[in-house]
C-alpha cells in the first residue's frame, strides 16, 4: 500500500471511530452512520454539525476578534454614558441621550471639545457642547424645531451595524429609529445609525440614514463640532476662503468670502457652501490645529455667538464664547433625498496636529493640500 493510501486509510478509520463515538453519545443521529463511514470530510462536517460547529466557530472567533465589552457608566442623572479609550491614551465619552460625544481628550488628558459652563446634560434640552447631530433638519430649514430632534432623543446601542465589527473599546455604534411621536411631527420612518471611533489623535464619525418608509424622504444634516480653543480672537480657519456662504446674520443672504482666512472679532453665523473636504482650524496660542475631514457632507457651518448672544442663551456662560468655535460638517444647501429603503452615508474625521504657525512647522495650506 502506497504511503498516501496508508494515510488516507488511517484518516478514514480515525474519522469512522470518531463518528461512532458521537453516535454512541447521541450527538449524531444513527441514520448518519452510513454517510460518515463513507467519507472523512462528510464525517468532519457531521461532527461539526453535531457539536454546534466548534471548528467553524473557533475559526470565526479567530477571524473575528472578540468584542471587548463597552464600558458604560450611568452619570448623576442616570443617563448611560459610554467611555471610549485607545492604546495611545486619548479618550472620549458618548451619551446615548442625543447620541452625542460630550468629551474628547488627547493623550495629555486635555479637553479638545468645548462644553458650556451652563450646559444642561439631561432631557429635554439639547446639550450645549461636544458634538451634537442635527437631523432631520439643519438650523431653521424646515418646520421642525431648530436643528431637528435627533439631538433631543435617547438613542440605543446598535447591535446590527452593517459596518465591520471593531474589536476594542475605541468604537461604539448608535441607533435612532423614528418613534410614533416623531411620526406626528415628521411623518417619515427612518433609521439613523452613527459609528463613533476613537484613534490616536483622531475621532471619526460615520452617520448613515436609511429610509425605512414607503415614500421618499429628504433631510438636511449637520455634525456640530464645538471645538475648544484658547482665545477665539487668535483663531484662524483655513480652507473656506473664496467660497460662497449664507449669512444667517443677514437673513441668509448669499455672500462670497473675501478673506484668505477667517478670523473672529464678532458674532459669526454662516453656512459655507460646497467646501473642500478638509478645513483647518488653527489655534495659535495652543499651537494646535484641528483638521476636519469630511465626505458626503458638502457644506460647513461656522458659528460663534459672541458676547450679546452668549448672554441671551440660558445654557451658555457669558464668557464662554471666548474659548469655543463651532465648525460643522453639514448638508445644508441641497437636501439629501432618499427613495424608499435607500441609504445615505456620511463621514467625518476630526484630528489634531500640534502646530506652531510661526515656526512654520505647519502651514495650513499644506494641511489643506494634504501634504502634511
Ligand atoms: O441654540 P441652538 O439651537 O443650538 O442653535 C445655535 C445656533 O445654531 C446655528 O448656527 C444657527 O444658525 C444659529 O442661529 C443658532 O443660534
Amino acid at each position: 500500500m502506497e504511503g498516501g493510501d496508508f494515510v488516507g486509510a488511517g484518516l478514514r478509520h480515525f474519522m469512522f471511530w470518531l463518528v461512532c463515538s458521537q453516535i454512541i453519545q447521541g450527538n449524531i443521529p444513527r441514520t448518519e452512520f452510513g454517510l460518515a463511514s463513507l467519507h472523512p470530510v462528510a464525517a468532519l462536517l457531521l461532527l461539526e454539525w453535531s457539536k454546534g460547529k466548534p471548528f467553524v466557530s473557533k475559526l470565526r472567533s479567530r477571524l473575528r476578534p472578540k468584542q471587548m465589552p463597552l464600558s458604560i457608566i450611568h452619570d448623576a442623572d442616570g443617563l448611560p454614558r459610554i467611555l471610549l479609550t485607545e492604546p495611545g491614551g486619548s479618550s472620549a465619552e458618548v451619551l446615548l441621550y442625543g447620541g452625542q460625544v460630550v468629551s474628547w481628550k488627547n493623550d495629555r488628558k486635555e479637553d479638545l471639545l468645548f462644553m458650556s459652563s451652563k450646559a444642561i446634560l439631561k432631557p429635554p434640552k439639547a446639550i450645549r457642547g461636544g458634538i451634537p447631530v442635527f437631523f432631520p433638519q439643519f438650523g431653521n430649514l424646515g418646520s421642525l424645531e431648530r436643528h431637528g430632534f435627533a439631538r433631543n432623543r435617547l438613542w440605543v446601542l446598535d447591535g446590527s451595524s452593517p459596518l465591520p465589527p471593531t474589536n476594542d473599546q475605541s468604537s461604539v455604534d448608535l441607533l435612532l429609529k423614528s418613534t410614533d411621536e416623531d411620526l406626528k411631527t415628521w411623518p417619515r420612518s427612518f433609521e439613523l445609525r452613527l459609528r463613533i471611533s476613537l484613534g490616536a489623535g483622531k475621532l471619526t464619525m460615520i452617520p448613515r440614514v436609511r429610509n425605512t418608509d414607503s415614500k421618499a424622504l429628504s433631510f438636511t444634516f449637520g455634525i456640530r463640532n464645538y471645538l475648544s480653543v484658547s482665545d477665539i480672537s487668535e483663531v484662524r480657519v483655513e480652507g473656506l476662503e473664496t467660497l460662497d456662504y449664507f449669512d444667517n446674520l443677514m437673513q441668509r443672504e448669499r455672500v462670497t468670502e473675501q478673506a484668505d482666512a477667517i478670523t473672529f472679532d464678532g458674532e459669526v453665523d454662516r453656512a459655507y457652501l460646497s467646501t473642500p473636504t478638509k478645513v483647518a482650524i488653527i489655534d495659535h496660542e495652543k499651537k494646535r490645529t484641528f483638521v476636519l475631514r469630511k465626505e458626503g457632507l458638502p457644506d460647513a457651518a461656522v458659528w460663534n455667538p459672541w458676547d450679546k448672544k452668549a448672554k441671551a442663551l440660558a445654557d451658555f456662560g457669558d464668557e464662554d464664547y471666548k474659548t469655543m468655535l463651532c465648525v460643522d460638517s453639514a448638508a445644508i444647501e441641497n437636501a439629501i433625498v432618499l427613495k424608499p429603503f435607500e441609504e445615505w452615508k456620511g463621514w467625518q474625521e476630526l484630528s489634531t496636529v500640534s502646530s506652531s504657525y510661526c515656526s512654520g512647522q505647519l502651514d495650513p495650506r499644506k494641511v489643506l493640500q494634504g501634504l502634511s
